[in-house]
């Protein structure tokens, strides 16, 4: 072994998935080398650059093509002007991502990668790119690093075994993942989170010790998941916020927590586990062994019940699939094909068995399935005003595919269990998204259906220091005005109490005029532009990506208007406010 040599991992995460990978992969490098260190991107030292011998790097994107939170300042400086030669560093990237969200997904990978060969650093593996159910794919590029790696340092030792688990073997290898989708989109069953954009803390990172929950990625594993901790929250209250005429059921969920789990801050997030409807796994057993489904191994019934995400599907597994199923259109398509994307958005996984029947046994089928039946919500209470329990804001998914009615599963669960369940949640501290450090700070929210939640979480906060804080605007929209006005009285008390300054809601299916969030920041462009420029935050905040991008489109057309900016301005404008964390999107 040559002493000389090292090798950094260098992981870059935000809730705790790629720390996982990366500490997997040291314990896999560790037995065969042991000059190899795990650094976190917020721990590093960037004039070690310059020192590097061989760098792994495992990064997830976030927000919408960024870097996660606690990489921000690594990425500034390797991709700033004075980032060093790296002609004397060995490279490779792990991406962690999720391809709905179509052009970034893996964006930083792939920028980290493109970045490192351009400053002169050699590549030794072709970058990788992971899907929403990365494990799988994370431990296969783990394969193929290890023989490379063990040429390069010429080593002489047999590939090592990997020591992290093969999530589809396992029942109980829980890993947190995250699906939303508007209530049509069969793909992405249940909707609400991803909160896609969201508020940069301008403040370091604290550790969350002191609010006694695991802050993700710094922390050990629990024996359940990277990163975070699960614990069990009582269901306690529910109640409806739509009108019972309203096409949509949203409701506002509350869950007690137990007594030493009750810190987390306004913009915090919360994942729920679920169990698989019985229906849903027959049908899934139905379409894939047909007559004898009946004979499938209990065992094999329960996991799929009680451990995985059987009912989004993605391009991962389609892929998976496509090995049983050579004669399908899928055949030899990358992840990142458009076909195969197209197909995971629109049909649920087991239209892939009614499609393309395959032979296949169970135990191949389960192996399919490498997500976790996991949920993520935004939290829409603050706990200085209400401690003890959190609330949620659910739209229960429904919608028709080939005349079968599917239900989201964890949004099914949550508003038809009994009170009293009990039901397994984590804390995620969403650094992205949190009120200014200075109250006095003026903020906007704008935000599209039960994207509300947040902001909520938000006003309760603000509402708390009403003397000391800025002024609150918050601009969302809905359907129908007389059906679906979430928080109705309490929206109507903040502006009555002088709280929010401005309520501006765009209903979309009311009456002659259609209106949409997007026209509404066009309305109001002076108004926007003035409280920019005087400082304000902006958060714009929603799960349907073409809602997302039509509002920051008329972002940019408001600040053309009203600072009176050409095109290329006003997107430096935007960029800017973006880069100080004024404006997340
Ligand atoms: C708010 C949010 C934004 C995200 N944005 C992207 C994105 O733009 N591109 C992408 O490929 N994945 C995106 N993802 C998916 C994450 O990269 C993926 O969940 C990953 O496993 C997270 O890894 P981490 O826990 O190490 O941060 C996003 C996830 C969240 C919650």
């Amino acid at each position: 072994m040559q002493e000389t040599r090292h090798i950094t991992i260098l992981s870059a995460s935000e809730t705790g998935n790629s720390r996982g990978v990366a500490e997997d992969l040291l314990a896999t490098v560790q037995p065969l080398f042991s000059n190899v260190r795990l650094v976190d991107s917020i721990d590093y030292e960037c004039e070690d650059f310059a020192e590097e011998d061989i760098l792994i790097m495992v990064t997830s994107t976030q927000g919408e093509g960024e870097p996660p939170f606690e990489a921000e300042d690594l990425y500034d400086f390797i991709m700033g002007k004075d980032a060093p030669k790296l002609s004397s560093m060995s490279f490779a990237v792990l991406g962690l991502g999720d391809s709905a969200y179509g052009e970034s997904y893996n964006l930083m990978a792939r920028q980290f990668d493109a970045r490192y060969e351009q400053l002169g650093a050699r590549r030794i593996l072709k970058h990788g790119e992971c899907d929403f159910d990365y494990e799988l794919a994370a431990q296969q590029w783990i394969h193929e690093l290890m023989p490379v790696l063990q040429k390069e340092l010429r080593l002489s030792q047999g590939t090592p075994q990997s020591k992290s688990k093969i999530p589809a073997d396992a029942a109980d290898d829980a890993e947190v993942t995250e699906a939303s989708a508007p209530a049509q989109d069969p793909s992405q069953p249940d909707a609400q989170q991803r909160t896609a954009t969201a508020m940069h803390d301008s403040s370091p990172v604290k550790p969350n010790a002191q609010r006694g929950i695991t802050q993700a990625g710094t922390t050990k594993k629990n024996a359940k998941s990277n990163g975070f901790q699960e614990f069990q929250a009582i269901l306690e209250a529910r109640s409806m916020l739509t009108s019972s005429t309203s096409e949509k059921q949203v409701y506002s969920i509350r869950l007690r927590l137990p007594s030493m789990e009750t810190a987390f801050l306004p913009g915090d997030m919360v994942t729920v586990q679920y169990p698989n409807s019985s229906k849903t796994v027959e049908r899934l057993l139905k379409n894939a062994f047909a007559d004898k489904a009946s004979q499938v191994d209990a065992r094999i019934v329960d996991i799929l019940q009680s451990s995985k995400d059987i009912s989004r599907n993605t391009p991962a597994l389609i892929e998976r699939y496509t090995q049983y199923a050579p004669e399908s259109p899928f055949a030899g398509l990358q992840t990142d094909n458009q076909v195969l994307r197209d197909y995971a958005q629109t049909h649920p996984p087991y239209a892939l068995f009614q499609d393309f029947p395959a032979q296949i046994t169970p135990d191949q089928m389960l192996a399919l399935f490498t997500s976790s039946n996991r949920r993520l919500y935004s939290i829409s209470n603050a706990a200085s005003v209400s401690s003890g329990y959190i609330e949620l804001t659910v739209t229960k998914v429904q919608f028709g595919f080939r005349n079968e009615h599917i239900v989201g599963e964890c949004t099914n669960y949550l508003t038809s269990a009994p009170l009293g369940t009990p039901i397994t949640i984590s804390i995620l501290a969403n650094k992205r998204f949190r009120l200014p450090e200075q109250q006095s700070s003026d903020i906007i929210m704008v935000g599209l259906g039960s994207a509300i939640a947040p902001y909520r979480a938000f006003l309760q906060e603000r509402a708390l220091h009403a003397g000391e804080s800025g002024r609150n605007w918050l601009i969302v929209g809905n359907r129908n005005p007389e059906q679906d006005y979430l928080y109705r009285d309490e929206l109507e008390r903040y502006l009555e109490q002088g709280v929010l300054e401005s309520l501006d809601i765009a209903w979309s299916r009311y009456g002659d005029v259609r209106e949409h969030v997007q026209n509404v920041v066009l309305h109001q462009a002076r108004k926007l532009y003035e409280w920019l420029e005087s400082g304000a935050y902006l958060y714009i905040c929603g799960h349907d990506h073409a809602a997302i991008a039509s509002i920051e489109q008329s972002l940019t057309r408001a600040v053309m208007l009203s600072g009176r900016l050409t095109r290329d301005e006003a997107e430096s404008y935007i960029a800017e406010l973006q880069r100080t964390n004024h404006i997340q999107q």
